[in-house]
């Protein structure tokens, strides 16, 4: 069954995730490979998610100048991952660039990954916003800019909270990706995570696809947390 959902599998060696994975021995997941993982395993990780039939989105978050950024997506356009990212405040020409490097990169007949551009982060809240990272903006309407960047770089998409996807929908069409991570179970502490919502309550607000992490990862019985997810995305258990 394809979900909506990407499990963020944020943890430090490849043994951890072949441990976590065997709670879903019948299962295709979408699962999302981070810097804690990616950093420790390499193309290792990914080559062995892919052998196991899951689906994947590698979350780098690439943020350096054009040419770096088009090189680097070259070489990960030939893992044949589903989904790539950068982050949307490196600008329309590196985000331009990012996309060159992964049509360069991309065998023939093989499609090209997703690429989606982080907006701000679902760790930032709106009074960060203003008194640290001195954006003169609301969140909202920093979200929606940067998500006008990602749309006019031909990016397919964006990483925000789903919060802000009924604005972005409007405005950058239904086509274009919302990915949205800041997901919690209503009894489920939040973290560091700042713009969150419920399952449902992403799914409500059009999100494309949710990113969770620990509500399954660390979870006691991480398959009954995900039939948990399931069940809330269809609203199956909401008052
Ligand atoms: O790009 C991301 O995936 C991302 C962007 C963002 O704004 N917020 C965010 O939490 N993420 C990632 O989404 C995952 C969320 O994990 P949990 O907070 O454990 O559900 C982590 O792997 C984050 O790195």
């Amino acid at each position: 069954m394809n979900d909506p959902f990407i499990v963020a599998l944020d943890f430090p060696t490849g043994e951890d995730v072949k441990a976590f994975l065997r709670s879903f021995p019948h299962e295709s997941l979408f699962v999302k490979v981070g810097m804690e993982l990616y950093y420790q395993e390499g193309p290792e990780i990914i080559h062995y998610l892919k052998g196991q039939g899951h689906r994947i989105f590698l979350d780098l978050k690439l943020h350096d100048i054009p040419n770096t950024v088009k090189r680097a997506m070259k070489g990960l356009a030939r893992f044949g991952v589903d989904i790539v990212n950068v982050h949307a405040a490196g600008g329309t020409r590196m985000m331009e660039a990012a996309l060159e490097g992964l049509e360069a990169g991309t065998p023939s007949g093989a499609r090209r990954p997703y690429c989606i551009a982080v907006t701000q982060l679902t760790s930032t809240s709106e009074q960060m916003l203003h008194r640290e990272l001195w954006i003169d903006r609301t969140m909202e309407e920093t979200v929606l800019h940067y998500a006008t960047l990602a749309k006019q770089s031909g990016l397919d998409g964006v990483v925000c909270s789903a919060k802000e996807v009924p604005l972005i929908r409007k405005q950058c069409g239904e086509a274009f990706l919302t990915v949205t991570p800041g997901v919690r179970f209503a009894d489920d502490e939040k973290n560091d995570q700042v713009r969150v919502v419920t399952p449902y309550e992403a799914r409500k607000l059009g999100a494309s696809f949710i990113v969770i992490g620990r509500s399954i990862t660390r979870a006691e019985n991480p398959a009954a947390a995900y039939e948990r997810l399931r069940r809330e995305w269809k609203g199956e258990e909401n008052e």
